[in-house]
């Protein structure tokens, strides 16, 4: 690499607006291929973090007013010749026309931006940054940001998508993007040599992977305690007393379904923990792996909570309009007419006004404790916590003395110590990842 790539690279960072007049001169040259919506918002955010930038396209011209003034836009010839690293931001489809380039791209680094659809990832065996590898086999491949959307360049990195994914097989090139990554102010997480490209190019095709079962089991729930309710509620009296109790099926029966699932999949986020906890003891030690099933329902559980505190949240707003509905209204002026022709003027049952009142006080606080529980479960909270505070909301007792992370990832599998509270997720995965959610 020339002596350029190893100054660092850390540069200014970008104002939230993406302005920024003029990289600093002698600040490193970075290539950019493609004149898209991605090459210009990775174009603002390198000038804005203190690159100098050159854009290569096939139409100069044409493009050289999207892009920031401080960038300059050529023939992708020109632009390609003396920065170290270039960004190859066109499709997968146009790689080869690019081969025109190879002499002038020779000992470079290129970095591949690229994603795949969900057919191309499935048709082609080898990943987009493994196949631009092959047609330019003397320069390094990296595969970085296709995790990150041309809005999230433009816009600046959030706390929940800082994470920039990186692998090649150069480890000098593979810290010279890291640096990059760093200066633009997100964060690079190695994911090791290039051949783990293709697993890289899969993120953006996921679709809510961890949310599947618990979706299915809150459903799953929700129709059997909606079809035990609505025989309760509805067809028993129907068939009984020939009474026709049928318009409660959109609200009321709903409203009683709701906290039925709610509580349902609370105690399923905590039961996990104590059948693991069990476990252990039964088998007297840690260094045991959990059964495959047990495993999976441990990493569920935050979502599992959040569907939770979804159903306990619908059931508030339905409860709320219960009032509004007009059955209710005529109940109640039934209910005064009844009171009149019994010639009752005072109707107030002590026992019942204590019974309202303390249920609808619990229901809050109930409701808000959950909120709480949900909100700290939130990546950009819970990683502002530290570990006791956040086993502090997480739990009502103190935990005897937290298992460090590292080590409830090396064992992969929780402390004994836990026996009786919460157990980590036995996972690889981050802090929020292994101690959300648990008692
Ligand atoms: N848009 C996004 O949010 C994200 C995009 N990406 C990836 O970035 C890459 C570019 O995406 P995006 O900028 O959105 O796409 P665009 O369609 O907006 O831009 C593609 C660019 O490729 C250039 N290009 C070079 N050679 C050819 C060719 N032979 N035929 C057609 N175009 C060519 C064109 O620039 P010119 O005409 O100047 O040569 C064109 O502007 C893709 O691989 C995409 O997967 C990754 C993450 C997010
Ligand atoms: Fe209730």
């Amino acid at each position: 690499m020339s002596g350029e790539m190893d100054k660092p690279l850390i540069g200014r960072h970008l104002d939230s607006d993406g302005s920024l007049a003029e990289a600093p001169s002698g600040a490193p040259k970075v290539g950019i291929l493609g004149s898209g919506d991605f090459a210009r918002s990775l174009a603002t955010r390198l000038v804005g973090s203190g690159f100098n930038v050159v854009v290569g396209s096939r139409n100069p011209k044409r493009s050289a007013g999207l892009f920031p003034s401080a960038a300059q836009v050529t023939f992708q010839v020109d632009a390609v010749s003396s920065p170290e690293v270039i960004f190859v931001a066109v499709f997968r489809e146009h790689y080869s026309s690019l081969c025109r380039l190879s002499e002038q791209l020779a000992g470079k680094i290129l970095v591949d931006v690229s994603n795949p659809t969900e057919q191309e990832h499935l048709r082609h065996r080898e990943s987009n940054a493994e196949y631009l590898a092959s047609l330019f086999p003397t320069c390094t491949v990296v595969k970085a940001f296709n995790v990150i959307s041309a809005w999230t360049l433009q816009a600046g990195p959030r706390d929940g998508n800082r994470q920039v994914p990186i692998c090649g097989d150069q480890p000098e090139a593979k810290r010279a993007v890291s640096e990059m990554v760093h200066a633009m102010g997100f964060m690079p997480v190695d994911m090791g040599s290039l051949a783990s490209s293709r697993e890289v190019e899969a993120i953006p095709l996921r679709l809510l992977p961890g949310w599947k079962v618990p979706t299915l089991l809150a459903l799953g729930l929700f129709v059997c305690f909606y079809a035990y309710n609505f025989i309760r509620d509805v067809l028993q009296p129907y068939v009984q007393e020939r009474k026709n109790k049928f318009y409660k099926l959109p609200v009321s029966v709903v409203n009683t379904t709701l906290p039925c699932v709610a509580y349902v999949l609370l105690s399923l986020v905590y039961l996990p923990g104590v059948l693991a906890a069990a476990l252990q003891l039964r088998r007297g030690t840690k260094y045991r792996r959990f059964p495959d099933w047990l495993d999976h329902w441990l990493q569920h559980r935050k979502q599992i909570g959040l569907l939770s505190f979804f159903c306990a949240a619908l059931h508030a707003l339905y409860s709320f309009c219960l009032p509004l509905r007009r059955s209710h209204r005529y109940d109640l002026v039934n209910l005064a007419v009844k009171q009149v022709l019994a010639n009752k003027s005072h109707l107030w049952v002590e026992e019942e006004v204590w019974r309202m009142e303390i249920y609808l006080s619990v229901g809050v606080l109930a409701l808000g404790t959950l909120s709480l529980l949900a909100v700290t479960s939130l990546p950009s909270i819970a990683n502002s916590l530290n570990w006791r505070e956040f086993s502090f909301v997480q739990r009502a007792s103190a935990w005897p003395k937290p298992t460090s992370h590292k080590q409830s990832q090396d064992t992969h599998l929780p402390a004994l110590a836990s026996a009786c509270s919460p157990v980590p997720v036995s996972t690889s995965c981050g802090h929020t990842e292994y101690s959300s959610w648990t008692l």
